[in-house]
């Protein structure tokens, strides 16, 4: 990733979900693209957010879908609560709101003024109507997959994210192992875990997505996913623990610790931010 110019002194992303091993999957994956950006400078926030696809996702299409609905409520959430503060301080003439420092505050005014920074010094602004090749501006998409670009836009004074990363976790059948007879399994193709990220860059209206690796689920795991229950909830009740996917999900079970689910989804967090990093010019307009 870029270098931060002097105008990434600090960086703030907002995660559309309130799950620990979410954050922490993408403040690695920030700590790591910004490297020489001062680990306090980086904020992170994850509110909670519906998904708007099923609790446990079971294709690509549903698992990606999720993945920007997560992004999109999430942006949404934070312009009502950004408005909201800045309704209230205005009533205020200027106080402070209870509960919100100055410092606060002045770090948020610093944010704005490092995101103005990098607008001015951005030659031809790319044009934040999408239209997903329809010829018509895109409904938030509502049920489309096709690069929004309305959701992002800088409204009035508010102050906006640098990036906002929506995560959703998702199984699907795979059938490639069962061709090699060692690994076929009697019946059903192995079901496999895997997550996608969406990223949208609100001061470009632009977004980004990419998707983890995947592993198999052991076999009873898998039987219980196909009868209805979470992974997570099936995870917990095979393996005897407790809201596992708030920690090291059921990859940091199966891996011994070697990959936790912060440490497994992290990277694919990285590989989303590439159209935003040093060849975002080769990007433009793709
Ligand atoms: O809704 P939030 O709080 O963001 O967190 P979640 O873990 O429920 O989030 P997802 O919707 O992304 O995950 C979809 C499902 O997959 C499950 N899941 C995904 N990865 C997992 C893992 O590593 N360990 C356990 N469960 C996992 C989880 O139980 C969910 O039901």
């Amino acid at each position: 990733m870029d270098t931060p110019s002097p105008a990434f002194r600090s960086l703030f992303v907002l995660v559309g979900s309130g799950n620990p091993s979410k954050i922490a999957a993408v403040r690695l994956a920030f700590l790591s693209l910004y490297s020489s950006l001062d680990p306090e400078s980086l904020h992170v926030e994850g509110l909670p957010v519906d998904s708007g696809v099923s609790a446990q996702p079971i294709n690509d299409e549903e698992t990606y879908r999720g993945a920007i609905m997560r992004a999109q409520n999430v942006m949404r959430l934070w312009k009502e609560k950004e408005g909201e503060r800045r309704r209230k301080e205005e009533k205020l003439g200027g106080q402070m709101v209870e509960g919100r420092g100055a410092g606060k505050r002045e770090e948020q005014d610093k944010r704005k003024r490092g995101q103005n920074e990098r607008q001015q010094g951005e030659k031809g602004k790319e044009s934040n109507q999408c239209t997903g090749g329809t010829g018509k501006p895109c409904e938030i998409c509502k049920g489309c997959l096709h690069v929004c670009s309305t959701v992002g836009a800088e409204e009035g004074s508010l102050l906006l994210p640098d990036y906002v990363v929506g995560l959703e976790g998702g199984v699907k059948e795979e059938p490639f192992p069962s061709l090699c007879p060692p690994l076929a399994p009697p019946s059903s193709p192995p079901l496999h875990c895997f997550a996608w990220m969406a990223i949208l860059e609100p001061r470009t209206g632009r977004w980004s997505g990419a998707k983890t690796a995947s592993f198999p689920l052991p076999g009873i795991v898998a039987t219980m996913v196909r009868a209805g229950v979470e992974l997570g909830e099936a995870d917990d009740r095979v393996f005897g623990r407790e809201k596992s996917k708030e920690r090291d999900g059921v990859v940091g079970l199966l891996t011994g610790g070697i990959v936790d689910r912060a440490a497994f989804y992290a990277p694919a967090v990285v590989l989303a931010m590439i159209p935003f990093g040093r060849y975002r010019g080769r990007y433009a307009g793709g």
